[in-house]
């Protein structure tokens, strides 16, 4: 598209075309966000990231149609001076940059805790100074465990939404004790949202923070050995999926008991572009972002991911396709889990009328069926490879 003809926002009055600073675009998120911002609005998109492989079809050729509309800049924001030039010429930021992957908070806290915190400080301050709009990624953690978990397994009260539905306005942070460093990354997270919400409160920042619930879909983290490390532990999509291209078994943490709620990368990024592009509606709230009818336990997942995959692939599943393993094998010390997390969806709906589509089977089946198609024989090629002996 691209022409922004008569594209109105939820109040119905004319959009008009915004320069965003996309910190993170280079990961899964970003990826879909630009994708989804070239294809279908008029916004121009400075896109920053350490890594852009994940968005190289959008940069390459230049005569795509969007070619004049995405920039990218090869920028850690750790040390750049750039960074405040470049959210001083856009009219929102939106950070997604961030250690995001549970197999670091616990193995590498530090990095952990200044990349969710001490990293973003500058952005916070950036975007207060200068008068910009911030829509900035929390997560679902910030949550941690459901009330619910510390009841007895077999009360009643567990069945009481009021014990587990996680809900922006009410409901607490529950973390573990400070040696198990899982939490690191939840706690890093809540306090920038704390110091986003002050600034809002005290200098008048106008603000977004999302709150995902486990986002799944094509192009999430990395297949190991093939384009990202081999002893790398991605999160559990990958982690499965590498598994089921490899013919090896699924490994289920700690019984594969712990319950998530997975939407689509796609209707995710429906109520992403809902919120730019509603500064009215979206400014000064929080907003969980996930699927409450897509539950299943690990165990769960792990099945139906066999299940599709064999459909998918035309392979027929292995026989005992999970194995059983202690997280602290497979994490190491200091692993925690959060139990349970169904998201409230009382406020994205009343601000953004927003809902999500895709069953879990259907997103799924796309999802596999993109890692099929994208890693199958980059897979079959390295195994076949003679291992090195020295
Ligand atoms: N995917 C989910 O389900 C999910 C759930 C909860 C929260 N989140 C949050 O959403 C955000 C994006 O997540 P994602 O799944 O796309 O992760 P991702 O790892 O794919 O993307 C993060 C991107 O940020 C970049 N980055 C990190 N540090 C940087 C730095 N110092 N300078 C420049 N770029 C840097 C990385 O290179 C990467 O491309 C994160 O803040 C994450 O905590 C995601
Ligand atoms: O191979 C695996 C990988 C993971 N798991 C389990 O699967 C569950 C989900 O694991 P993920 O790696 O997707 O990560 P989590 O859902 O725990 O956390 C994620 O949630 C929100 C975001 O902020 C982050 O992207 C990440 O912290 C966990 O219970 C984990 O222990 C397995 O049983 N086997």
């Amino acid at each position: 598209m691209a022409s922004g003809v008569a594209r109105v926002d939820l109040d119905g009055r004319p959009i008009k075309p915004m320069t965003i600073c996309m910190i993170g675009a280079g990961g899964f998120i970003g990826s879909h966000l630009c994708e989804k911002l070239m294809s279908e609005t008029p916004h121009k998109v400075l896109a920053l990231d350490v890594y852009s492989d994940k968005i190289k079809h959008l940069l390459e050729p230049s005569t795509l149609p969007w070619a004049d509309r995405i920039q990218f800049h090869r920028i850690n924001i750790k040390h750049d001076s750039r960074l405040e030039g470049l959210i001083k010429m856009s009219d929102l930021t939106v950070n997604l940059a961030a250690i995001c992957t549970p197999a670091d908070y616990n193995t590498r806290p530090l990095d952990t805790i200044y990349s969710n915190f001490i990293d973003a400080l500058p952005v916070v301050k950036y975007c207060s100074e200068n008068g910009k709009r911030l829509i900035h990624f929390s997560t679902c953690e910030v949550y941690g465990k459901t009330i619910g978990s510390f009841l007895p397994k077999d009360s009643p009260l567990r069945q009481d939404p009021a014990y587990y539905m996680l809900s922006e306005d009410a409901s607490p942070c529950i973390f573990g004790s400070i040696e198990k460093q899982r939490w690191s990354y939840a706690c890093a997270k809540q306090l920038i949202e704390r110091l986003i919400y002050a600034e809002g409160a005290e200098n008048g920042l106008e603000f977004t923070i999302v709150r995902p619930f486990n986002w799944i879909g094509p192009r999430m983290d990395f297949i190991p050995g093939i384009d990202g490390p081999s002893e790398g532990v991605p999160r559990v999509l990958a982690c499965f999926s590498n598994a089921l291209l490899r013919r090896q078994q699924l490994k289920l943490v700690d019984g594969g008991q712990s319950q998530r709620t997975f939407i689509f990368i796609k209707d995710a990024i429906e109520a992403v572009l809902l919120m730019i592009e509603n500064s009215a509606r979206a400014n000064g709230h929080i907003f969980n972002v996930g699927n409450p009818n897509n539950e299943v336990t690990v165990r769960q997942l792990a099945e139906m991911m066999t299940q599709v995959y064999s459909k998918v692939s035309g392979e027929p599943p292995l026989e005992v396709p999970t194995i059983d393993v202690s997280s602290k094998e497979f994490y190491g010390e200091g692993y925690d889990d959060s139990d349970k997390r169904i998201p409230d969806m009382t406020i994205i709906n009343r601000q953004l009328g927003w809902n999500p589509k895709t069953s879990l089977w259907d997103l799924l089946e796309s999802t596999l069926t993109y890692q099929h198609r994208t890693y199958a024989e980059a897979i079959k090629k390295a195994i076949s490879q003679p291992v090195a002996t020295s």
